[in-house]
């Protein structure tokens, strides 16, 4: 399927104003349900397309397998799966160390461009200001559901334990948002860095009381890449092969990223 739509609205919340239309790629959707372990769909055969958002500051290898390991667990429950989005995080996010927004989307695209259904949405980024997930959600829902198929398409978010846990933490999201995160799309919870995922949501009652929407997926090969590791082997001068695309690389060289975080940081793109 080729093309792109654009911003169509919100499902339940008003987005706020000012939001710059930026189009949704589509030209990797489609079922992967021809591919390995899909016995059968389930009796719904619900479409599902996720979304991972964060700093991809770089993307890593891990970044990716991510939406493998969702692919895996979604077709082996009897879902439809039909592709992922990364949504690198808009600049006002404010994180330390964070490259400019465009270089962190052409990161992403040149990281995914393997993939068969791993794309990136540059929405978030390009709006003038910080856009909470639960808009990225509504955006991208809103976008497939009026312009891509007819059957209704649902949306789920993708993260590692640390961002589920990040949901308990005071001051950083808001309750009623996390609510409805839970509740109109789901979380697929890749465990990480050895965390008893299982028992976090056990021990938290907003977790627990929203155990059915998380899906918690085992991280059966442990690989515990992080942006934060290979930045750190980049201000020093190290190698970082293998563990990010080597497309990342060559862009990272070519821009002069992370050796002088300062100046990446604070230089104009292009
Ligand atoms: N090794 C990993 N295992 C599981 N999830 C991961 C892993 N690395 C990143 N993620 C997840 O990917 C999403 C985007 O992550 P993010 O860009 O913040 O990467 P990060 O490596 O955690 O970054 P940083 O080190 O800069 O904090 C988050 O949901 C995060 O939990
Ligand atoms: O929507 C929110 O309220 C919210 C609160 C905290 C974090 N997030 C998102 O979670 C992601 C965290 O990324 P990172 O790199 O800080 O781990 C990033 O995409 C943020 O926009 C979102």
């Amino acid at each position: 399927m080729e093309g792109c739509v654009g911003l169509v609205g919100s499902a339940h919340n008003e987005l706020p104003s000012g939001v710059l239309d930026v189009p949704l790629p589509l030209d990797k959707l489609s079922s992967q349900c021809g591919s390995q372990n899909c016995s059968r769909l389930n009796e719904q055969g619900t479409k599902i397309v996720v979304v991972s958002t964060g700093s991809f500051n770089p993307p890593t290898y891990m970044h990716l397998r991510m939406f493998e390991l969702a692919k895996d667990a979604l077709l082996s429950e009897g879902y439809d799966f039909l592709g992922g989005y990364m949504s690198p995080v808009n600049d006002s996010y404010g994180k330390q160390n964070l490259v400019l927004a465009e270089h962190r989307i052409e990161m992403c695209k040149v990281a995914s461009s393997t993939s068969s259904f791993i794309m990136v949405d540059p929405w978030e980024a390009r709006q003038p200001t910080y856009q909470r997930t639960l808009y990225v959600l509504d955006r991208v829902q809103d976008a497939l559901n009026n312009t891509f198929t007819s059957e209704k398409v649902k949306v789920m978010l993708l993260c590692g334990a640390d961002l589920l846990e990040s949901f308990i933490t005071p001051g950083v999201w808001i309750p009623e948002q996390v609510q409805a995160i839970f509740e109109i799309y789901g979380v697929i919870c890749i465990c990480r860095g050895g965390q008893d995922t299982r028992n976090v949501i056990f021990e938290n009652d907003l977790l627990y009381n929203n155990k059915k929407n998380i899906k918690v997926v085992d991280e059966q090969i442990a690989n515990d890449i992080s942006s934060t590791k290979v930045r750190r082997n980049l201000e020093r001068g190290l190698s970082v092969k293998y563990l990010i695309p080597d497309e990342v690389i060559k862009y990272i060289k070519e821009h002069y990223l992370y050796t002088h975080i300062k100046e990446c940081t604070n230089t104009k793109f292009g």
